[in-house]
């Protein structure tokens, strides 16, 4: 088993990713935070949509849908709430669909092969993300990636950090696996870039900072706070949407 880091989701059209790879997906802030935190609170399936255009679609069809997302931080016109999870670690999300899109979390699910097995994952939720990545990739005799969803196509150093985290914890539980150049790289960084200093130097902590977001970076800079793993599980084939679920007794087509 083979353990791979991709630092930007354009890496992957280099080269041929296999569809029977298990992915996890990395969007530190605030993206894959924020659908573990959904996850936490109940909700039943969190939908993945590339475009805003695609994400109103899904709301109009099935009414109850509650529309999150944001673009360059802000809420976008006609939806219900952004993309804080500090906001919905606040709400009773139970048996709820979400429809979720957002500046690069969202698309870098969309940039895995089509089909694959994609996690989600973060600081929050690191070791149940590392655990099921490694239990699924053993059953499928397979090997893991990690993609990090990168900010506006340039490097984010919380991503990058937060798969050295992963990888560390992965290299824990399976001191076999054999590891990438950019898996070297991505535990260097982390050792250097771990959440208190992230909390400093990242662009997107000061970012969230200046929106006074500060809540959030709670929860995206906490180590393990979460056992939800949100797993896309198809594909709604009206919309397009990633169907996003967790746990596994309510996956839909994988
Ligand atoms: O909502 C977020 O934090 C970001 C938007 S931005 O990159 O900070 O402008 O979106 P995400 O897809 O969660 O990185």
């Amino acid at each position: 088993m083979q353990l791979r880091i991709y630092f930007n989701p354009a890496e992957l059209s280099f080269v041929e990713p296999s569809v029977d790879d298990v992915y996890i997906v990395i969007d530190v802030m605030r993206a894959t935070t924020t659908m573990t935190v959904m996850f936490e609170q109940g909700a039943r399936q969190v939908l993945a949509a590339q475009t805003l255009e695609q994400a109103l679609e899904a709301g109009r069809k099935v009414p109850g849908r509650i529309l999150c997302g944001e673009r360059h931080t802000e809420t976008p016109a006609g939806f219900d709430y952004g993309n804080s999870p500090a906001q919905f670690a606040g709400m009773d999300l139970s048996n709820r669909e979400l429809v979720l899109t957002t500046s690069n979390g969202t698309r870098a699910l969309f940039a895995c092969p089509e089909k694959s097995v994609r996690l989600a994952g973060c600081f929050y939720n690191g070791v149940a993300a590392v655990s099921q990545a490694l239990e699924m990739a053993q059953e499928r005799q397979c090997d893991i990636a990690i993609i990090c969803a990168a900010e506006y196509g340039y490097f984010a150093l919380e991503d990058a950090a937060c798969a050295g985290y992963l990888a560390q914890e992965l290299l824990h539980q399976y001191p076999d696996i054999n590891i990438h150049d950019s898996v070297h790289g991505a535990i260097t960084i982390y050792e250097n870039y771990p959440p208190a200093m992230l909390l400093e130097k990242a662009q997107s902590s000061r970012d969230l900072l200046a929106i006074g977001q500060q809540k959030d970076l709670e929860y995206c800079l906490a180590r393990n706070q979460s056992t939800c793993v949100p797993m896309v599980t198809g594909v709604e084939h009206e919309t397009g949407l990633l169907q996003l679920a967790y746990p596994a007794s309510q996956l839909v087509e994988i």
